[in-house]
């Protein structure tokens, strides 16, 4: 159901529910108790080993995660369904004749406008623009009538209707719809459902993300694609950044008012280039107009209360009068010009309107000059138009062998940006010559400027495509700035703070923000991870330089709580970073950091990253960005999410062959590529050492990380793989996330993810730095549930390879010289694993049965047995196929 708001803000109520819903789902689901266990870095292996009931630390979080979800389901189902009882009545009140304003209206700040008002205070402005949309991506195929499917970015989902909000306020009887129509046609606003057909043409309707390649509409509100204040409107953003290649596409909201600047400053630089070198009227429309069907989100945040007043529809005329002039490319817009020619009157001013709103007035038709006789035109009139066609002709020409050549490289990550063009220090820029960087990357050249602005950002960009770098240059300049005024600190403070979600992860940015400021004396960079010695960390913090700090939670957290000089430091803290933000913003962690940004200054740049933003991490990412933050997305809604240049297959095997399939896999992979290198991901730690030991059996050349390894012995064998070739890791969740070990040609997950994220980022550790690479999927027929989650990317079944009678037996073999304690602890974490999905865990008789085949698949004629306790905890007390330790 689509409602006008005051000053035409137009909302989708479904999802406006669930916004309301959730935050009070939230503060809920944060009052879950916090526990040693829920404090926990699953990856880091820190803690205690066992919980109440003999649980493990996985069991234990997974059972906290699961009922903090259950509970957080149940308010929003319950909010929902209050609220849309609110505004049904609030509707029907307004339509009855003489029907006085509902009580509601009179009523306090719970009434339901107050709260409508409340929720769009809060979630109508970029960043939040998702919120609106229940599903996260497509919707369905709009419904229009056939000369706005011409339209793209102008349609509207089918059906959507304005609502007069002012009237509905003064509980007058509001007008029948324009263009006719009959007060029934009112009451489909509650049904949600869209009406094909309705009001074709007549009625104004507002800008859908409609994408006509892909052939669907996102019911996405217009206001999304506009930036209210700034007239800066989708297509226009959306054209600048879209010269880079048809596949690639950012979204940028900017806060408005700089928007026309940022907009100049974020242009690719041959676009820039274009503009400026030549006649702007011309060279722009072209460099940005080239490509149609791609789509960005353009918001805006600080003004965009403004879009609240009724009156304010016309700010973006007055704020882009520059814009009015341009010419739009003919060749693109066309249509859109013609068809705005056939509306009457009003509807047609809307649309233009919308159209202006979304094109940021370069639709704007210069007045028809009138038709002159060929005698009337002067010969300065001619070899003038003649000129400007060269021109025009010249200019298209060259965008259009820039993008032949832009097109011809392929999916490059790279970009014509030079980090020297960045305005980052000139020490900065001969570090990273040194380390050869010199162009930047998508997303270093999309994120750079709005980060170095100032603002909060949050950003998504794909796997491997030099996220850490695009945060570590905005944290070094910021740490050079505020160097400047703390001079007459004794101890100085920590200017910078970038928190990762495993210690692999830290030491890897530390080392890389090393390298950047080798040529900045007096900037140091130090790491905080677990695993360590507490002294030694408090005593290096003390004696080196430390403006950078790069920790995981866990850590970070004892020193604030039990150092204050530790937490006076970080008083002068200026930028926080989330590296992998959406997995700190998880359950899991999300605690830990709103303890850490309580303990922060409140006055701080926020930069969020990650190659995945789930919709839940998109909502909870506002605690710790403020309300005028930028969605950089250099993936794009709807783009696919994993690097293209990466094969995704899948095998389904009987479990009971899994270990055998994955020797065979690997065998042949290593028959193919002479320098290979490999990661095989397994579903729990212990599984993950049951299958090191069974493929050195094999002898096979392979090493092993998980959470149970001590640190010392991960960072080496990390740093061991990332420095080698022709070598197999097998490993567990620490090494989904962020690693970057060069040249990895294979990746093989045996069993299914915990998740869609879990999938993209273990598949991310091939095919980086826009190279090639092979992803393999291998799961058990009862696990083909998970290919749903990942319908959406390019993943293929793959035909089952054949395993010889002696390769199987070879197999057998080593499985038989594990430890048989290896291998209970294998079958308890299997068991824990699975039951914390909860595709799995409904049928727990099935999942007995599945984890006592897991067991004859690693050599156990019977399953171990489990402690009562734990049993109960885990819902498995009396289930069949369960024993239970006496
Ligand atoms: N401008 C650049 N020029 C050349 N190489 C670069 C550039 N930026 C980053 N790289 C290299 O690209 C690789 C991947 O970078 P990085 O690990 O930052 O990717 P990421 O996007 O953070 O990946 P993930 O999502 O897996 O964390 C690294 O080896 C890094 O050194």
């Amino acid at each position: 159901m689509i409602v006008e708001l005051p000053g035409n803000v137009v909302v989708r109520i479904g999802a406006l529910q669930s916004i309301s819903i959730f935050t009070q789902a939230f503060s809920e689901s944060a009052a879950q108790p916090n526990t040693a266990a829920a404090r926990q870095e699953p990856e880091m292996g820190g803690g205690p080993r066992t919980f109440p009931g003999g649980l493990s630390k996985w069991q234990h979080k997974r059972m906290h995660e699961k009922l903090a979800r259950g509970k957080e389901r149940g308010l929003l189902r319950h909010e929902k369904q209050l609220y849309l009882a609110r505004l049904r009545s609030e509707i029907r009140a307004s339509h009855l004749p003489g029907a006085p304003a509902s009580p509601a209206d009179h009523a306090g700040p719970t009434s339901s406008r107050a709260h409508i008002r409340a929720l769009a205070d809060r979630f109508l402005r970029p960043g939040a623009e998702d919120l609106w949309n229940d599903d996260d991506g497509p919707l369905r195929r709009a419904r229009l009538p056939l000369h706005q499917q011409q339209q793209p970015a102008r349609s509207l989902p089918s059906g959507a209707r304005m609502v007069d909000w002012k009237q509905v306020e003064s509980g007058e009887k509001p007008k029948p719809p324009r263009g006719g129509g009959d007060w029934k046609d009112w009451e489909e606003l509650d049904s949600g459902e869209p009406t094909a057909g309705r009001g074709a043409g007549n009625e104004p309707r507002l800008p859908a993300a409609f994408n006509q390649r892909r052939g669907y509409g996102t019911a996405a509100p217009w206001w999304w694609q506009w930036s209210p204040g700034s007239g800066m409107p989708l297509q226009r953003k959306e054209a600048s950044f879209g010269f880079f290649g048809p596949k690639r596409c950012y979204s940028v909201m900017p806060p408005c008012s700089p928007c026309r600047e940022s907009g100049a400053a974020l242009m690719p630089l041959v676009a820039r280039q274009l503009a400026e070198a030549g006649d702007g009227r011309k060279a722009t429309p072209l460099a940005l107009f080239y490509t149609q069907e791609r789509l960005y989100s353009v918001a805006a945040t600080r003004r965009f209360g403004q879009k609240w007043r009724p009156d304010s529809s016309d700010e973006d005329e007055e704020v882009m009068p520059a814009a009015r002039g341009l010419r739009l490319a003919k060749f693109v817009a066309s249509r859109e010009d013609e068809s705005e020619d056939d509306e009457p009157g009003e509807t047609s001013a809307i649309r233009r309107k919308w159209s202006t709103a979304a094109l940021r007035n370069c639709d704007m038709k210069r007045d028809r000059r009138p038709l002159k006789s060929y005698e009337e035109e002067s010969d300065d009139d001619i070899t003038g138009r003649i000129q400007e066609l060269r021109e025009e002709i010249r200019n298209r020409e060259v965008l259009g062998a820039e993008r032949r050549r832009y097109e011809s490289r392929g999916e490059s990550v790279f970009t014509n940006k030079r980090f020297d063009e960045c305005g980052i220090s000139p020490l900065t820029v001969e570090a990273l010559t040194d380390a050869g960087y010199i162009q930047t990357t998508v997303v270093q050249e999309a994120a750079l400027p709005v980060c170095l602005e100032g603002k909060d950002v949050l950003v998504k960009a794909k796997t491997g495509t030099g996220k850490s770098v695009a945060f570590l240059l905005p944290a070094i300049e910021s740490v050079l700035n505020a160097m400047k005024s703390h001079t007459n600190h004794r101890v100085s403070p920590i200017f910078a703070l970038i928190l990762c979600p495993t210690r692999e992860l830290a030491v890897q940015v530390t080392a890389e923000a090393n390298v950047l400021v080798k040529y900045h004396h007096g900037v140091g960079v130090q790491s905080l991870i677990g695993g360590t010695r507490f002294k030694l960390d408090q005593r290096r913090l003390e004696s080196d330089p430390c403006q950078i700090l790069v920790a995981t939670p866990g850590r970070l957290m004892d020193h604030i709580e039990n150092r204050s000089s530790f937490s006076v430091r970080l008083m002068g803290l200026k930028l926080l970073v989330l590296d992998e933000a959406d997995h700190l913003l998880d359950l899991g962690f999300r605690k830990d950091i709103e303890k850490i940004a309580d303990s922060l200054p409140r006055q701080r740049q926020t930069l969020l990253f990650s190659a995945t933003v789930p919709k839940e991490v998109r909502r909870v990412s506002q605690m710790v960005l403020n309300k005028d933050h930028v969605f950089v997305d250099t993936v794009g809604l709807g783009a696919v999410e994993t690097p293209t240049k990466v094969q995704q297959q899948y095998l389904v095997v009987p479990h009971e062959l899994h270990f055998h399939m994955v020797h065979r896999l690997l065998r042949e992979h290593i028959d193919q590529e002479v320098d290979y290198k490999v990661i095989v991901f397994c579903t729990t730690a212990m599984v993950t050492e049951f299958m090191y030991i069974m493929l050195r059996d094999l002898k096979l050349n392979v090493r092993e990380i998980h959470s149970r390894k001590p640190q010392l012995y991960r960072t080496r064998i990390s740093e061991e793989f990332r420095d080698s070739n022709r070598l197999i890791l097998v490993t567990s969740d620490v090494s989904t996330r962020g690693v970057n070990y060069p040249d990895v040609t294979l990746v093989i997950q045996a069993g299914v993810p915990p998740g869609r994220e879990h999938y993209i980022h273990r598949l991310g550790r091939t095919g980086r730095e826009g190279k090639s690479g092979k992803g393999i999927l291998l799961i058990a027929p009862w696990e083909e549930y998970f290919l749903k989650e990942i319908h959406d990317l390019p993943i293929q079944k793959a035909p089952v390879p054949q395993i010889d009678q002696e390769m199987k037996q070879k197999v057998d073999d080593s499985i038989k010289i594990v430890d048989m304690s290896i291998k209970e602890a294998a079958y308890h974490a299997w068991l824990g694993y699975y039951n914390s999905i909860a595709d799995i865990s409904r049928d727990k008789v099935m999942l007995a049965d599945l984890a006592s085949r897991f067991g004859v698949s690693i050599g156990m004629e019977k399953p171990p047995t489990l402690f009562r306790k734990t049993a109960l905890k885990m819902g498995l007390k009396g289930v069949p196929g369960i024993r239970i330790r006496k």
